[in-house]
């Protein structure tokens, strides 16, 4: 029974298991425990990479390679591996010659930049609370170590401080504590550290994507809302509470009191002491402060609103007027115009305007989309004012930008906002994926080298342009074009996909859900439910209220909505086109991956090791469901089979030639030799010191302008080079220090022959000459006088020049600050630009589809007016038949009048003949009882 079969004794759950054969990977060898990349194991499977994360995780080696990424599992405990010394380590050195860290690919960025001038990325992601944010704060610590000139974290700059403390602000606004993670970031970010020529830090930037605002007025019973809430509330200055009428405690507020109060081990009033500390050091001024916690406590006050309802009426009213007052008072608005605006806002109806009345569900509406709108409005303000600090002059314009997003999301119930992040994962799989398999690929055809095409099986767009495309009208495009149909609803939108998709891709399938639909996505699949997606992608706000705080008595919270402020809600028009938030993320992701394409990427995969948030417990099929998710098992075996090193043949010539004309003895052949040095063409050169360098034929390629060496070559090459150009220049160095000696010896030599010949003949002519002895005393003071008035000219000179320069220095200054501005408004003109053709692109297909749906209505009037025309034609056809029928009735009602009359006329005679019959039957029996009468007479006589 068990033949072909083995019993393994599980380790993680202790039971028995019986596995067959052939479905058991072989184990590497114990000389590949804990290896640093994964992709030297000899063994490549599924089980040995996560035995050797684990093995290496247990060890507290979190970081470990795989190809061209670098995996990190969360150690969920601090370790001290990010300390000075630490990032000494890693400075300058080689991935190959350092233990895995995300300082190492941080220093490739590094000087990948530097030296290539190119810019860079590094693409963090992974699941909720596998450490995205903790490793981009260790990426921003290390950049601003290592181009501090400084020795210590603690004498960093002004400016770098400055770029560490945006973060606990960010926090503060944009993390919240989840289930999964106590600090965990609600929105993505892409931070673009700049740098000048010299690699100096010289201007951040920090681009954002979808903040979670839903969280602002609900949150999950085992959830809390963003930290800044219940900071403000723990923490504020009784002046703050006061101006900001804030008297209650967390459990007192609405939007704070259904999910968890506070975080096990964080207080929240010491963190608002360190918010204030992270303002101080960005330079935000009081009133900035003000400004930004004044929003938060009015969505606190609206949260506290209280509405309810006209029984005879059912309009929705305002329970507590001290509430409204509060409220008002902190916005800056009119009570009585904000309780208009929230009960009977104006609307058009045709062409006049009136007073609409409101149900309580409409005004809670229409709050919670106030409170989510100035969170978010907020929040945008408050990243604009970072950026104006950090984004700084930078003279090289490059970049090491740091993406930290969230990974592919599958919930229970799954909504827009799902699609949303799962669509932006795909196209940052579909980014990697074009940088490792198909490029790697297409560089290899292009090259003519030998390669095996591997069909890697995942080929993302078809889902992509599912989700994204306007022609065929992808779900993005009908979501867009049924928010501006008069009567689309959820439902019909949901129909009109399934229509459009359900037979005519793979990738789509109507949902189990009620209302909703499956994707196939590149990490599984999802079930979408389209409940309120219409209202979500519209995003509609009380256009009377937004109209009313742009008028508001508080500057900041007026600037929030300035966009509302043109004329009354008649002739207010926003600047730009309006947006759906569909419209809105795709264009950010178009913006981000066109950023993205222009740098050079270098991947990060975080790895969750379980759900309890425990050290030093990993959870194996956990880890193996987010290795195959995101690709890493793919990179694995393509970084080994292929060769991800490569050489132009000019620089391998230039940096590999010496090999063979200096250290070869006698490896190196005359004709290697001339090959580096003199003329030989480029590829055949390279293959003459490759032979001469007598490397394994398979460890390298050589292309049509490249050699690509398999990995771990290169560094092999790089050892002997380094070994040998060291020994060179020990060589050029005692051969210098030996010359500069012995030039200095007879220099000396020289001196002491003349100091006697000198001497000699002083002592024999002039020691008794008057004018010597003269001579002899003034020449000292005419040098020094000589010199004075040479050193007070230098003096002067050099003044000038110093202002000179200050001048043309502070020219300079200004004319980089005008030049860095304009560039700033010309990019964001651009940008603009960008994103208002692609929308009008959108636009375009809509108009073009509708005006195909005109024609076809057209063509179908047309068809319908033919119709009409035959059946009105058929219609007097059968209106004249009537007529003649009407005429036929009317000639047979005479006819028949008369034959009436006829009968009638007969009757008349009928009767009177009857009459007369009867008569003469009167008579006759009359006239027979008379002749019986006679009989009986005539008898009797
Ligand atoms: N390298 C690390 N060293 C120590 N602790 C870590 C490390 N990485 C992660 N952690 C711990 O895990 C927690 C979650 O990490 P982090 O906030 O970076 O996750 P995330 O992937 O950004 O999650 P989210 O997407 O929810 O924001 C941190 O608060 C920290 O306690």
């Amino acid at each position: 029974m068990w033949t072909g079969c083995y019993i393994f004794d599980v380790l993680t759950t202790w039971y028995d298991r019986v596995v067959k054969k052939t479905e058991i990977d072989k184990v590497n060898p114990p000389k590949f425990d804990k290896a640093n990349d994964m992709a030297e194991l000899t063994y490549l499977n599924e089980a040995s990479v996560v035995h050797n994360l684990a093995s290496r995780y247990m060890a507290d080696m979190i970081y470990t390679y795989s190809g061209l990424f670098l995996v990190a599992v969360n150690p969920y405990c601090s370790l001290p591996i990010y300390s000075h010394e630490y990032i000494s380590t890693y400075k300058n050195q080689s991935r190959d010659g350092t233990p895995p860290h995300i300082y190492a690919i941080t220093d490739l960025a590094f000087r990948n930049m530097l030296e290539m001038r190119e810019n860079q990325s590094i693409l963090v992601t992974g699941e909720s609370g596998a450490g995205k944010t903790e490793n981009t704060k260790k990426v921003i610590q290390y950049l601003a170590a290592v181009t501090t000139p400084t020795n210590t974290t603690s004498e960093l700059g002004t400016f770098e401080q400055q770029i560490l403390q945006a973060n606990p602000i960010l926090e503060s606004f944009g993390n919240s504590q989840t289930v999964r993670n106590n600090n965990s970031s609600r929105f993505g970010k892409f931070i673009k550290i700049g740098f000048s020529r010299s690699g100096q830090i010289s201007g951040a930037y920090i681009d954002w994507y979808l903040l979670e605002k839903s969280r602002v007025v609900t949150q999950s019973p085992l959830e809390r809302n963003y930290h800044i809430f219940y900071q403000l509330v723990c923490g504020a200055s009784t002046s703050m509470r006061e101006k900001f009428l804030l008297d209650g405690k967390v459990g007192d507020y609405a939007y704070l009191n259904s999910g968890q109060r506070s975080i096990p081990g964080v207080s929240d009033t010491d963190e608002f002491k360190n918010l204030m500390l992270a303002f101080k050091v960005m330079g935000f001024s009081e009133q900035e402060q003000t400004d930004l916690l004044r929003v938060i406590a009015i969505i606190l006050h609206i949260g506290n609103l209280e509405i309810g309802e006209e029984r005879s009426s059912g309009q929705a009213k305002l329970s507590q007027f001290s509430q409204v007052e509060k409220l008002c008072h902190v916005m800056g608005v009119p009570v009585d115009a904000f309780a208009k605006a929230l009960l009977r806002p104006r609307a058009k109806a045709g062409r006049d305007w009136v007073d609409q009345s409101r149900t309580q569900a409409q005004v809670q509406f229409s709050l919670h989309a106030l409170a989510k709108v100035l969170y978010e409005r907020g929040f945008a303000y408050l990243v604009n004012r970072i950026n104006e600090v950090l984004d700084r002059d930078s003279d090289g314009n490059m970049f090491i930008g740091v993406l930290d997003i969230a990974g592919f999301e599958i919930f229970e119930a799954n909504s827009f906002e799902q699609l949303c992040i799962n669509y932006t994962n795909e196209k940052l799989q579909q980014f990697f994926n074009h940088h490792m398999f198909v490029l790697e690929q297409e560089e290899y055809a292009r090259e003519n080298i030998e390669w095996q095409f591997i069909d890697f099986g995942h080929d993302l767009q078809p889902t992509i342009d599912l989700i994204e495309k306007s022609n065929p009208i992808g779900i993005f495009s009908c979501l867009d074009e049924d928010c501006v149909m008069p009567r689309a609803t959820d439902k019909s939108f949901t129909e009109k996909l399934h229509t459009l998709w359900a037979k005519k891709s793979d990738k789509y399938k109507p949902s189990l859900f009620k209302q909703g639909f499956r994707l196939t996505h590149y990490a599984a699949e999802v079930d979408y439910s389209t409940e309120g997606w219409l209202e979500k992608n519209k995003d509609p706000l009380n256009d009377n209220i937004t109209h009313l705080l742009s008028l508001s008595s508080e500057p900041h919270v007026a600037q929030l909505f300035a966009d509302d402020a043109e004329g009354d809600g008649a002739t207010r028009k926003r600047k730009g086109l309006f947006r759906t938030v569909a419209q809105r993320h795709k264009e950010q992701l178009t913006s981000l991956m066109a950023q993205l394409n222009s740098t050079r990427p270098h991947f990060v995969r975080c790895i969750l090791p379980n759900h309890e948030k425990r050290p030093k417990k990993m959870d194996n099929v956990l880890v193996l469901d987010q290795l195959r998710c995101n690709g890493v098992l793919e990179g694995i075996r393509i970084a080994r089979t292929g060769f991800p090193n490569r050489l132009s043949f000019a620089e391998f010539r230039q940096r590999y030639g010496i090999l063979v004309t200096q250290g070869a003895g006698a490896r190196g052949t005359q004709l290697a030799r001339a090959a580096s040095t003199g003329y030989v063409d480029g590829q055949r050169a390279c293959s003459l010191i490759l032979d001469a360098l007598k490397l394994d034929k398979s460890a390298y390629r050589v292309g049509i302008t490249k050699v690509f060496f398999r990995a771990g070559v290169l560094a092999e090459l790089e050892d002997r080079r380094e070994k040998l150009v060291a020994s060179v220049i020990t060589l050029i160095q005692s051969r210098a220090r030996g010359f500069l000696q012995r030039r200095h010896v007879n220099k000396r030599l020289y001196r002491a022959d003349a100091v006697q010949v000198i001497s000699r003949n002083m002592a024999a002519s002039q020691t008794d000459n008057p004018w010597w002895k003269m001579y002899v005393k003034m020449q000292p003071l005419l040098i020094a006088q000589r010199e004075t008035v040479q050193s007070m000219a230098r003096d002067g000179e050099y003044r000038k020049v110093v202002a000179q320069l200050a001048d043309s220095e502070s020219e300079s200054q200004k004319a980089r600050e005008r030049a860095r501005k304009f560039e700033t408004e010309m990019k964001k003109v651009q940008e603009t630009l960008e994103s208002e053709r692609a929308l009008a692109i959108d636009n375009q297909e809509i108009l073009r589809r509708s005006q195909k749906r005109e024609a076809d209505l057209e063509e179908q009037l047309a068809g319908a007016l033919d119709d009409l025309d035959k059946l009105e034609a058929q219609c007097e056809e059968l209106l004249d038949a009537k007529r003649k029928a009407d005429k036929e009735v009317e000639m047979w009602r005479g006819e028949l009048e008369k034959g009436a009359r006829i009968i009638g006329r007969l009757e008349g005679e009928k009767s009177a003949l009857d009459k007369r019959m009867e008569a003469l039957v009167a008579d006759l029996s009359a006239k027979d009882d008379k002749e019986g009468k006679i009989h009986g007479e005539m008898e009797q006589l």
